[in-house]
């Protein structure tokens, strides 16, 4: 019988602990937000994450950027959000309008600032496992921490990442190996037999592409770890790029809605909360 990992009961748990935690700190963090407001899922998502942060304590100022904005332009609003001693955190929802090239604004945040950990320097930090306090990008952060609260130690696992951006596939394919997992990463050229064979013999999987129903049961190793970053709007509904039929092979899954998302969001606030804490030293 497949146990659902629950992201939206540990991430309350974890807003519940920020909440406490910042209280006793007696900072207010200020989270500087920039994205593009005529993306839907921008929209949405943004607006779930400040919620989130007005709940634990934590400030959050949203700088909209106009459909005509240029790398330069948003990378002028990046500049003055790193000098601004009032931020203690600067996010940059992608994807941006379309002439703004995401990764070099990622890459422009100051890296004490970068609390979605997607700039070079803390991904660079990341890959090289180095020691010590710096932002990791929140999904897969969310999900070692959801990985963690039910005991599920990568060690020694088949770990199969399927999806490589810098928002996801990268970080977490670097977390798991980090967390001495054997990883493979599974990307668009990857042949469809070699996808299905390495599925096979996962002992967890963590999927993130954006197509609805891309991962389907008859992959899935009887018992196997899945967990589903897929967010995709279907007829208005959220689903995943797990078929729902994985529940009966899945040992362990995450649902959509309910199991990544609310990881991401709680796992941003702590990242914030870190950021504004190192900067009070
Ligand atoms: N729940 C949450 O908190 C979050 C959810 N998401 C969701 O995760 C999904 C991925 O997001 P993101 O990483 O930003 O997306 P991107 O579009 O940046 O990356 C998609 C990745 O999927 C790979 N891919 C596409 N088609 C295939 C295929 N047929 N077989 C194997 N790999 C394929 C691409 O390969 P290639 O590199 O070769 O192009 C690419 O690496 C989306 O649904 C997004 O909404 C993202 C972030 C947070
Ligand atoms: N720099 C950056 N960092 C991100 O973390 C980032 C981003 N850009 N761009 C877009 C993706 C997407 N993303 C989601 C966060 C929460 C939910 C979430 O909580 N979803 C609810 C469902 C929401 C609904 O009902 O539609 C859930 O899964 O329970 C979904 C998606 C963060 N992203």
């Amino acid at each position: 019988m497949v146990q659902i990992l629950d992201g939206k009961a540990v991430a309350k748990a974890l807003r519940e602990q920020l909440t406490t935690e910042l209280a006793a700190s007696g900072l207010k963090p200020t989270l500087a937000v920039v994205f593009d407001p005529a993306d839907d899922g921008s929209r949405l998502y943004v607006g779930m994450k400040q919620k989130a942060a007005a709940k634990v304590g934590i400030e959050t100022r949203d700088i909209a950027v106009s459909a005509d904005a240029t790398t330069e332009s948003v990378e002028k609003i990046v500049a003055k959000l790193n000098q601004d001693a009032s931020v203690s955190g600067i996010l940059i929802q992608a994807p941006l309008p379309k002439e703004v090239d995401d990764a070099a604004i990622f890459a422009k945040v100051a890296p004490e600032k970068d609390v979605d950990g997607l700039g070079v320097t803390n991904q660079g930090r990341l890959f090289a496992n180095e020691a010590g306090n710096y932002p990791v990008a929140a999904t897969p952060k969310g999900v070692m921490t959801l990985l963690n609260y039910y005991d599920i130690d990568p060690r020694g696992k088949r770990a199969v990442v399927v999806g490589r951006s810098q928002l996801f596939g990268r970080p977490m394919a670097a977390l798991l190996l980090n967390a001495d997992a054997t990883v493979t990463v599974a990307h668009r050229y990857t042949k469809e037999e070699t996808l299905n064979n390495l599925l096979a013999e996962a002992d967890i999987i963590v999927v993130g592409v954006g197509i609805p129903g891309f991962i389907k049961a008859s992959q899935i190793k009887e018992g196997a770890v899945v967990i589903d970053v897929g967010m995709n709007l279907v007829d208005g509904k959220a689903c995943g790029d797990v078929e729902a039929a994985a529940a009966d092979k899945a040992g362990w899954l995450t649902p959509v809605p309910g199991g990544v998302g609310p990881m991401t969001i709680a796992t941003l606030l702590e990242s914030t909360m870190e950021a504004a804490l190192e900067q009070a030293k």
